[in-house]
């Protein structure tokens, strides 16, 4: 409830009193030999309420929990009012109280036409609509550059939610691409992102998609006029940016001073949070890359999620499993981080996106009502695609000294099945015997037998995997638009359902202000030592440093 510290809830008491006594007897072999039925008791299936193919399973049995736990860490999300909060969210009362803004990313696909109380909610079709003939005109190449030439490149400029989730998207949904349609991606500041990019590009046939929600964002305005600036000199006339740049924004009035005409502008609105708005007319870049049907089916796919979430009882509800199965790592193991592993190289960025959707929405140590938390909140979000992970960082999630609960997801079927499936086959393999093995490593025993008479104490001790150690498991059929959907949608709730549990704002940002704030006010001081003042010793010393040796 607001107002109340998570650690005040009698769940938590309980929870923190299971662990102090059980936690040394949670055994992971212990427990799958004491029940045949471990697997099916802690196994889901989630079929999409409107599409059969949209389904994958979360196996969660190799979890440090039992039915008790389980029934506890239910009990605190229930004390602490999450399912009000959820009602509230899908409602549009405005929970993001530090900004006084609703939260609704599910608006943005809300096909079941469910009514929500908010300004802008209504419009959501028609911004669809936009997106829809736009992209049929570009993709058809009805849509002609300054030289009559059709687009066969686009490039979208933005940073943090306006770049993330198109690149994870576009990245994961190539097979749906449209081939002969590159798309690049330029976020950061530094001008080689840029630079590098436009070398690529040839500017009778380039689009730009300017995507800020703001419009004011100094890395995307700044690469936006060095775009146009770039664009300028070989089209010569400024006439011709209405054919080459477009805007996703909620901010009409800096898109028109930008200089791109309204018609070009693709509107959203305050409630969609950047790190929520792949959803909205910042997927805008996907829809050109896989279509608008496709994009369609993204967004059909996550709808479904949202029916699942809403209505679902707690101990069935999936964004909610895998929230209290994260709560109980973070909160009472101590764990400091969550690993993202997808056995897919289409989803090689999906840790990244996850980065900013968790690590942004829960990174927060103060609650909805000022006070200090007492506990842990949002985890270190991190991964890699396998089996890449296992060739670098794999050893210390095996044998390091931390705990590292980690989520490992894979498509039963690839969609570049060469060799016969082959290579399929040997990445799946790993996905199957990678949670096995930590979760039941190698015994002292174990290893004796294997190295013989003649190995060394050290050596045996060496090769002891001692296991224990958690991870959920979600396999799916393939990777479609719909399925994507379905799972980005299962970490937006379950990060809604932990930010909930922990009492913090899920939807703002107040951590990313501060830099920026601090860069502004550097940026002014740069050109002479004597202008370089309030600081302290260190930043000052490296302000000198380059002062010295810079040659611009
Ligand atoms: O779309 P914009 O307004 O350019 O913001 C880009 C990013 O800026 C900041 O880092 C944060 O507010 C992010 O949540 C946001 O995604």
């Amino acid at each position: 409830m607001p107002g109340t510290l998570a650690s005040d809830y009698p769940a938590w008491k309980k929870l923190q009193q299971t662990y102090d006594e059980q936690h040394s007897k949670l055994i992971l072999k212990d427990l799958f030999a004491q029940d045949p039925n471990r697997f099916s008791k802690f196994s889901k299936e989630y079929t999409s309420p409107d599409d059969p193919s949209t389904t994958f399973l979360l196996d969660y049995s190799k979890n440090l929990i039992t039915e008790p736990i389980l029934k506890t860490l239910f009990e605190l999300v229930r004390e602490a009012g999450v399912e009000q909060t959820r009602d509230e969210m899908f409602s549009g009362k405005h929970i993001n109280t530090s900004e006084d803004r609703a939260v609704l990313h599910v608006a943005l696909r809300n096909f079941s036409q469910w009514s929500i109380q908010e300004s802008g909610a209504n419009e959501v079709p028609n911004v669809l609509e936009h997106i829809r003939t736009f992209t049929d005109a570009v993709r058809s190449g009805a849509w002609k550059g300054y030289t009559g030439k059709t687009i066969d490149t686009i490039v979208n400029i933005g940073i943090g939610g306006s770049d993330l989730g198109p690149v994870m998207v576009t990245e994961a949904l190539k097979p749906y691409a449209k081939r002969d349609l590159t798309a690049h991606f330029v976020s950061n500041i530094d001008g080689t992102h840029l630079a590098e990019t436009l070398r690529l590009c040839n500017a009778e046939t380039t689009l730009f998609i300017v995507a800020s929600k703001t419009f004011t964002t100094q890395e995307t305005i700044t690469n936006a006029e060095s775009a146009r600036a770039w664009f300028l000199e070989h089209a010569r006339d400024k006439v011709h940016v209405a054919k080459h740049f477009v805007a996703l924004s909620t901010n009409t009035k800096a898109v028109t001073a930008f200089g791109i005409a309204e018609e070009n502008m693709f509107q959203f609105w305050d409630w969609v949070g950047g790190r929520y708005s792949l959803w909205s007319a910042i997927g805008l870049s996907i829809a050109l890359v896989i279509g608008y049907s496709n994009f369609e089916q993204l967004l059909k796919g996550a709808h479904g999620m949202d029916k699942h979430f809403r209505v679902t009882p707690l101990e069935n509800n999936l964004p909610v499993l895998l929230a209290v199965i994260g709560i109980w790592y973070n909160d009472f193991y101590g764990s400091q981080t969550h690993a993202l592993l997808p056995y897919d190289q289409y989803l090689h960025k999906f840790a990244d996106y996850f980065q900013q959707g968790d690590m942004e929405s829960n990174g927060k140590f103060v609650t909805k009502s000022g006070q200090r938390v007492n506990y842990q909140t949002g985890p270190i979000i991190w991964g890699a695609a396998g089996t890449n992970g296992q060739h670098s960082f794999y050893q210390l999630v095996h044998q390091g000294t931390k705990l590292i609960p980690a989520d490992f997801l894979a498509p039963a079927t690839t969609h570049n099945p060469i060799a016969n499936s082959k290579h399929h086959r040997i990445l799946l393999s790993n996905f199957f015997a990678q949670p096995e093995a930590l979760a039941f490593g190698k015994t002292e025993e174990e290893v004796r037998k294997e190295v013989g008479p003649n190995a060394t104490e050290a050596l045996i001790k060496s090769k002891v995997f001692e296991g224990n150690r958690p991870s959920n498991s979600i396999i799916f059929p393939l990777l479609t638009p719909s399925t994507l959907g379905a799972l980005i949608a299962l970490y937006e709730h379950k990060i809604f359902v932990q930010g909930s549990v922990w009492g913090i704002n899920s939807f703002d940002q107040m951590g990313v202000e501060l830099g920026k704030v601090l860069a502004k006010a550097i940026l002014a001081q740069l050109d002479k030592p004597s202008d370089v003042t309030g600081h302290d010793s260190s930043t000052t010393g490296i302000i000198h440093y380059y002062q010295k040796y810079r040659k611009e």
